[in-house]
């Protein structure tokens, strides 16, 4: 809650000045899905394929943030508000840095979802549905996690003791069981494209 004695203070630089300066425009990425659907993995390669076309973007994922910024948070559905929360902070001062904000998040309520779209413009809340049949991602298990989950050993866990809502209507959806990692990079790619958030650049430093 905003304290009636602190007052906003502006800066000289606006978004748009950003966005001349960087050549592009800004937006959040924000992809959510059960663990072990390829958040992360695709989140890494999105962000490989943007720094190759000289475009400036940072990933939020979901695990690293939780050693730092949102280390005090656990599971229940009042922490996983408030990491979504300040996840969605987070990302809102890196859109406002000019930057394409990649997060990456299981962020299993749509009420939390909606919350986060609601601190960025009109079009600049990207929701990316990574989905995967909940058998596959156990059978990837990536982290040995759902292993734990059935075991009882990690209790409300996502698609398991704990539930995940589905987007109703995404800006994209990625199916990461029948689609391959470049493919799924390349849809968002384009999206941004067809959105005129990013130009087709001439290609800088390269990062395999
Ligand atoms: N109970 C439970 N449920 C789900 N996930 C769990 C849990 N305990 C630990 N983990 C690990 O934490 C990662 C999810 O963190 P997030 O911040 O993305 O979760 S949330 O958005 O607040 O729901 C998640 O990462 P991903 O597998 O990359 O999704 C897990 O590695
Ligand atoms: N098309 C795909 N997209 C993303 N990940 C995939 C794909 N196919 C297989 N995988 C594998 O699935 C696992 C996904 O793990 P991860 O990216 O950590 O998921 P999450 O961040 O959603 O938990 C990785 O081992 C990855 O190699």
């Amino acid at each position: 809650m905003s304290d009636k004695h602190i007052q906003w203070q502006p800066s000289n630089i606006s978004k748009k000045d950003r966005h001349l300066l960087n050549s592009h425009k800004s937006c959040v990425l924000w992809l959510t899905g059960l663990s072990g659907s390829g958040k992360s993995t695709l989140a890494y390669e999105m962000d490989r394929l943007l720094y190759n076309q000289n475009v400036r973007s940072y990933v939020l994922d979901g695990d690293n943030l939780r050693h730092g910024l949102n280390g005090n948070l656990g599971f229940s559905p009042e922490d996983r508000s408030e990491n979504i929360r300040r996840t969605a902070e987070a990302a809102k001062l890196l859109v406002d840095a000019g930057m394409i904000a990649i997060v990456a998040l299981i962020s299993p309520y749509r009420a939390d979802r909606e919350q986060a779209r609601s601190l960025f413009s009109e079009g600049e809340f990207i929701e990316v549905y990574v989905d995967c049949p909940l058998h596959i991602c156990e059978e990837r298990d990536p982290k040995g996690l759902y292993m734990k989950a059935r075991a009882g050993v990690i209790p409300n866990f996502t698609g398991i003791t704990a539930p995940y809502e589905q987007p109703f209507s995404p800006e994209i959806v990625i199916s990461s069981n029948r689609q391959s990692l470049q493919a799924s990079a390349s849809r968002i790619y384009d999206y941004l494209l067809v959105h005129q958030i990013i130009e087709n650049h001439i290609p800088g430093i390269s990062i395999e």
